[in-house]
């Protein structure tokens, strides 16, 4: 038998109290017991997607703010309950169980007449209270006002679908990892064991149901890694065609040229020289090696953040793959670059992360306005830093998962507009979440249901 309820409420509106206050979304669910962890994420999830609404209505309910817990259980219930299409309990026992919960902790009891009062009267008035929370904007589209705003100014025609997609719920899609398998031999393995997929991007696979990812046939042998279908452009768009110092390398990146081999230079076969400059936790470092194949390359990963480059290491270790892991400032070439040009430098930059909110319900709450100057900032003195490292005929691939301008085509207008030896080559620009209904509006695209991303390939010209 499963925790009761009211238990699985209670850590809900804790990891909710905690996440108001500045814990990640990510901390806040991993300091729950890893047996309940699960089920108070799933609930979490569904209570941040929904916390605008939740707001609203509380504020409907109690004019004056109850303390910090009893609020975020106030919160957690009126979240999980306002639309009983999509409440995952019968609004009645979700509210005799939050006022179980209330109760329970002595963090709260002293609010348990409060809280059921209130929630009693949500279950008498629940019409009539959604009603008079309609007109706000936060509670319509459950994110933060000045988030509304910019995507309105930055997508006038595409912020509503926008935000609708991001309170969706996402879809778990997997890179293939083709040194071990291949697209269609994995959608075989999938299909024998039961499991439901389809082909995405070019080497992708979308579940038509989530499922715990080590559960999934092959994860143990490393045969795939858990990435969202935008993120998958990231390494053929930086790689194909590419040739290393300038040499033809014939490979299935270069399409152009036959499949005898590579180039032997003075030293042995030319190797491609790739920086990813912000790698942590090596997702596209893994691709970049992986697309690779059979191609000579030679790839640095560069983290800032010492933790979270032991995260690379792991990537890598589980797929049978190696880079040159560094933990430096990327901004601070001096400190750590040998002074050889590379061929090619991805870089993903830190950023709002504004594209991928589906995934983390928790981001557009935790961030202020003002974090967006900052990052755009970073990403600006990021991308000056790295420029003057990328050979000439060399490529840049500037991306970040956000849908915001200023992060995204702003940045790369104002860097091409003080660097005239950059030019831009095909590139995706913004792309918009999708997901459900706006999904099928795109019939022919080919990354199925996708995050927010944004891509610039920049390109050096030859001397
Ligand atoms: C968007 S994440 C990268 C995700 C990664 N490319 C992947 O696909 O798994 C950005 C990373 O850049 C790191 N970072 C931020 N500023 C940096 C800097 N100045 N130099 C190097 N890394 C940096 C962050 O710690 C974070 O791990």
């Amino acid at each position: 038998m499963g925790p009761p309820l009211w238990r699985q409420l209670q850590l809900t509106a804790q990891a909710l109290a905690a996440i108001r206050a500045g814990t990640s979304g990510s901390a806040a669910f991993e300091a729950v017991e890893p047996a309940l962890r699960p089920g108070v994420q799933a609930l979490g999830f569904q209570a941040l997607r929904w916390l605008g609404r939740a707001e609203a209505l509380r504020r409907q309910l109690a004019k004056r703010t109850p303390p910090p817990n009893a609020d975020a259980l106030l919160c957690t219930a009126l979240a999980l309950g306002w639309d009983a299409d999509n409440s995952p309990y019968e609004p009645f026992t979700l509210v005799d169980q939050a006022v179980e919960a209330a109760k329970r902790d002595p963090a709260t009891r002293a609010q348990g007449s409060f809280i059921n009062a209130c929630l009693r009267r949500f279950l008498r008035e629940r019409d009539d209270l959604v009603a008079a929370t309609n007109h706000e904007p936060v509670a319509q589209w459950n994110h933060p006002r000045w988030w509304i705003e910019r995507l309105r100014r930055d997508h006038p025609r595409d912020w509503q679908r926008v935000l609708e997609a991001n309170n969706q719920q996402p879809p778990l899609t997997l890179r293939v990892n083709t040194r071990k398998t291949s697209q269609g031999l994995y959608l075989q393995t999938l299909s024998a064991a039961g499991m439901a997929a389809t082909p995405v991007a070019g080497s992708g696979v979308q579940l038509a149901r989530a499922r715990p990812v080590p559960q999934l046939p092959g994860f143990a042998e490393g045969e795939f890694s858990v990435q969202d279908s935008a993120a998958q452009i990231a390494a053929p768009l930086l790689l194909d065609g590419l040739r290393p110092g300038g040499m033809a390398l014939p490979s299935r990146l270069d399409p152009a040229r036959d499949a005898s081999g590579a180039q032997p230079g003075p030293g042995g076969p030319v190797q491609l020289r790739v920086l990813d400059a912000c790698a942590a936790p090596g997702g596209k470092t893994a691709h970049l090696l992986e697309y690779a194949g059979d191609m000579p390359i030679e790839v640095t990963a560069l983290e800032i953040d010492a933790a979270r480059s032991r995260r690379i290491g792991e990537t890598l270790a589980r797929l049978d793959l190696s880079a040159t892991v560094l933990v430096a400032d990327a901004v601070r070439p001096e400190k750590w670059w040998d002074g050889q040009l590379f061929d090619a430098i991805l870089l993903d930059a830190p950023c709002t992360a504004s594209g991928i909110v589906r995934r983390h319900p928790d981001v557009r709450w935790l961030r202020r306005e003002s974090d967006v100057e900052q990052l755009a900032l970073q990403q600006a003195m990021l991308l000056a830093a790295l420029w003057p490292l990328v050979r000439p005929g060399g490529r840049l691939l500037y991306c970040t998962c956000s849908v915001f301008r200023q992060e995204g085509s702003h940045q790369i207008e104002a860097f091409l507009a003080h660097n005239t030896d950059a030019r831009l080559r095909p590139s995706p620009g913004h792309l918009l979440p999708q997901s459900g209904g706006n999904a099928r509006g795109v019939p022919d695209n080919g990354l199925g249901e996708h995050d927010g991303f944004f891509y610039a390939l920049l390109e050096k010209p030859a001397r």
